[in-house]
C-alpha cells in the first residue's frame, strides 16, 4: 500500500529526506541539555564556580536554540512534503475519476467520491506530517535517550530496560483493539459525510417535500452512530494514559529510591539523578508519541485502501489500445501522445449511426435483466430521428451507448461505418453534442458556460447558437447580458432557460450528431418549435436525436423510434407509425385528448 502511495511523493522527496537530518540534530540539541544541567548541578554549584556556570548556561541557551531552529526547520520539511504529496494524491484521484466511466462512477456514488478526495486525502495527509516528525524523533529519542541514561549509570537503566517492555507491551495490546474501533469509526464518518452531501444536493427537493425533519433524523442517526463509535474507539484509546502514568511513576519512584541510595553514597552526583529522571520522561514521551502514531496510523490505513480502491479501479471504457493516447509523463504534466499515428485514428466525419442487435445491461447497479434488447435501425448523416416510449423503456440508456457512455453488452453500435470501441475516445465526444436530462451549468458567466464546448468559438457564433436555441432573447434581457454569473449549477435561470443554454453549450460545438434528451420538457411548445426550426435550417448537416415525451417534439422528425420495455416496437415517420404501430398510435391519441380537454 505504502510503495502504491509513494510515487505521489515525486518531487518532494528531498524534503523527506531532509527532515531525519533535522530531526537527528533537533534530538542532540534536546537531549544534551540534561547532561549540562547535571554538570552545573555536580560541579558548578559545589564548587562555586559562577564562570562555568554562566559558560554551561550560554551553552544550553544556544542548545536549546537550536533544538528551536532544527525543530522549525523540520516541521517546515515535513509540512511541505506533506502537503505535495496529497495535492498530487487528490491531483491523481480527480484524473483518475475524470476518466471513469459512468458505470464506475455508478459503483462509487458521487457522494462516497467526495469524500475519498477530500476527507481521506487529508487524513492521509495530516498523518504523514505527524508521522514524518514523530516517526523519526520518537524512536531517535528513545534511543539516545537511553543510551545516554546508561552512561550516567548502568545500574539505574536497569529500571528502565523493564519498565520500556512492560510499557510496550500494555500500550500495543491497548492500541491493537482500539485500531479496530478507529476503523469502524472512520466508516461510520462516511457515512454522515453521505447524509450531509445526499441532503445538501437535494436541499431544494427536501424544502419543497417539508422533509427537513426527516433528513434531521437520518442525521441525528448517523450522527449518533458516529458519535458511539468515537466514544468506544477513544474511551480505549484514553486507557494509554493511566498505563503510561502508573508505568512512568513507579519507573520515577524505584530509580529515586536506587538513584537517592547512590547520591548518598557518593556513587552517583545529584545533578546526574536529576538528568537520568529526565531521560526516563523523555523516553516514556516517545512511547507516548509512537502509540499515538500508531492509532493515526490506522485512520490513515483506512483512508489509504479508500483511496486506492479508486486509483485501481479498472476503467471499463477505454481507447481502443491501438490508438489509444498514452501518457508520457514530464514532471508534472502529461504530454498525451498517440500510440498509432494521428491520421491512422478514425475519426467521425459524417454523423452516420447505426445500431446492429444491440443489448445492453447495466452490470454493477442494474437489476441483471437486459435494458436494451436485440436493438437495430440506422440514422443517416442529417436525420433528425424522434425516440418516444414509456417511462423506463430505455430512451436514455439507448442514446448513451453513442457518445460510449457505456458501451453494449452485446451487438455494436456503429458511427460511420466504425465500431463506437474503435474511437479513440476524444475523438468521438468531440464531434456529440449531448445535453442530457438533468442539465449542469457551471458556475462562470453565461458566455464562459455556453463556451465550455468550444473554447474557440467567435463572439457571433456564440451568439448564433444561443439564437438557434432559443436563448438570445432570454439572456439579453438581463442586465448584464452574456456576462451574467450564473449561481452554482445555474441557480439564478429557469429551468426552461437552463435547457436552452445547454442546447446552446451543445450547438457551439458544432457536433456531427446532437442528442437531445428530454431537455425541452420545460420549455413551451412554441418556443420548442422554433428550437426544431432553427434545428431544421442551421443544423441540416447534423444527425440530431430527440427523445421527448410529446409527440409534437417529434412528429416532424424524419424517423421516429418507438420503444416499449427495451425493445423496438416500430419505426417510421409520424404518418406510417400512426398507421401501422398500436404504441404511438395510444400515446398520440392520450396527448391529443389532453389537449382537448385543456
Ligand atoms: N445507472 C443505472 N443503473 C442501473 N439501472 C439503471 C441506470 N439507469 C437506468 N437504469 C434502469 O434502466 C431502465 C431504463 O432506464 P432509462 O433511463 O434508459 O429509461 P427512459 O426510457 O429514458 O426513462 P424516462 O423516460 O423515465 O427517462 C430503467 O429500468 C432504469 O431503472
Amino acid at each position: 500500500m505504502l510503495k502504491k502511495l509513494s510515487i505521489y511523493i515525486k518531487q518532494y522527496k528531498k524534503y523527506i529526506l531532509l527532515v531525519p537530518v533535522f530531526v537527528f540534530l533537533d534530538v542532540l540539541c534536546e537531549l544534551s541539555m540534561p547532561l549540562l544541567m547535571a554538570r552545573i548541578v555536580d560541579q558548578g554549584i559545589p564548587a562555586g564556580d559562577m564562570a562555568f556556570i554562566i559558560k554551561t548556561g550560554i551553552f544550553m541557551v544556544m542548545l536549546a536554540l537550536g533544538a528551536i531552529f532544527f525543530g522549525v526547520l523540520n516541521m517546515k520539511f515535513s509540512t511541505t512534503g506533506a502537503i505535495g504529496f496529497a495535492a498530487n494524491l487528490r491531483s491523481a484521484l480527480f484524473e483518475k475519476v475524470q476518466k471513469f466511466s459512468f458505470n464506475n462512477i455508478d459503483k462509487f456514488s458521487t457522494a462516497s467520491l467526495v469524500t475519498r478526495l477530500t476527507n481521506d486525502v487529508n487524513n492521509l495527509q495530516v498523518t504523514f506530517i505527524m508521522g514524518l516528525r514523530l516517526l523519526t524523533r520518537a524512536p531517535m529519542m528513545l534511543v539516545i535517550a537511553f543510551f545516554l541514561a546508561y552512561r550516567i549509570n548502568a545500574r539505574l537503566s536497569i529500571v528502565l530496560a523493564i519498565a520500556i517492555p512492560v510499557l510496550v507491551i500494555g500500550v500495543l495490546s491497548i492500541i491493537s483493539q482500539a485500531v479496530k474501533r478507529f476503523s469502524i469509526m472512520q466508516e461510520k464518518i462516511d457515512n454522515i459525510n453521505r447524509v450531509i452531501q445526499e441532503n445538501l444536493i437535494g436541499i431544494r427537493v427536501v424544502k419543497s417535500f417539508v422533509r427537513a425533519d426527516h433528513e434531521n433524523t437520518k442525521f441525528r442517526n448517523a450522527n449518533d452512530d458516529f458519535t458511539n463509535s468515537a466514544i468506544r474507539a477513544i474511551s480505549l484509546a484514553i486507557l494509554n494514559m493511566p498505563v503510561m502514568m502508573f508505568v512512568m511513576n513507579a519507573a520515577t519512584i524505584a530509580i529515586i529510591w536506587m538513584g537517592g541510595k547512590m547520591v548518598s553514597t557518593g556513587i552517583m552526583g545529584t545533578g546526574e539523578l536529576i538528568s537520568f529522571i529526565s531521560y526516563i520522561f523523555q523516553i516514556l514521551f516517545s512511547v507516548m508519541m509512537i502509540s499515538m502514531m500508531i492509532i493515526m496510523s490506522a485512520r490513515a490505513e483506512a483512508s489509504s485502501k479508500r483511496i486506492i480502491e479508486v486509483l485501481d479501479t479498472d476503467i471499463d471504457i477505454v481507447d481502443n489500445p491501438e490508438f489509444a493516447l498514452s501518457a508520457t509523463l514530464e514532471g508534472n504534466n502529461p504530454a498525451l501522445v498517440p500510440a498509432a499515428g494521428e491520421q491512422d485514428c478514425p475519426q467521425v466525419t459524417a454523423g452516420k449511426v447505426e445500431f446492429k442487435k444491440v443489448d445492453f445491461k447495466y452490470s454493477l447497479t442494474g437489476s441483471g435483466e437486459d435494458v436494451l434488447r436485440d436493438v437495430s435501425f440506422v440514422a443517416e448523416p442529417g436525420q433528425i430521428v424522434g425516440i418516444v416510449g414509456g417511462t423506463a423503456s430505455g430512451k436514455s440508456t439507448l442514446v448513451n451507448l453513442i457518445p460510449r457512455l457505456y458501451d453494449a453488452t452485446a451487438g455494436a453500435v456503429l458511427v460511420d461505418g466504425v465500431d463506437v470501441r474503435d474511437y479513440r475516445l476524444p475523438d468521438l465526444r468531440e464531434k456529440i453534442g449531448v445535453v442530457l436530462q438533468t442539465n449542469t451549468l457551471f458556475s462562470g458567466t453565461i458566455r464562459e458556460n455556453i463556451m465550455w464546448g468550444n473554447e474557440q468559438a467567435t463572439e457571433e457564433e456564440v451568439v448564433t447558437a444561443c439564437k438557434d436555441a432559443q436563448a438570445h432573447d432570454f439572456i439579453m434581457s438581463f442586465p448584464n447580458g452574456y456576462d451574467t454569473v450564473m449561481g452554482q449549477g445555474g441557480v439564478n435561470v429557469s429551468g426552461g432557460q437552463k435547457q436552452r443554454l445547454c442546447i446552446a453549450r451543445a450547438i457551439l460545438k458544432n457536433p456531427k450528431i446532437l442528442i437531445l434528451d428530454d431537455s425541452t420538457s420545460a420549455v413551451d411548445m412554441a418556443t420548442e418549435a422554433r428550437i426544431r426550426e432553427a434545428f431544421y435550417h442551421n443544423l441540416a448537416d447534423t444527425t440530431i436525436f430527440i427523445i421527448a415525451q410529446r409527440i409534437s417534439s417529434v412528429q416532424d422528425a424524419d424517423k421516429i423510434i418507438v420503444l416499449e420495455d427495451g425493445c423496438i416496437s416500430g419505426i417510421g415517420t409520424h404518418a406510417e407509425l400512426l398507421q401501422n404501430n398500436e404504441i404511438y398510435r395510444e400515446i398520440n391519441s392520450s396527448q391529443q385528448e389532453g389537449v382537448l380537454g385543456q
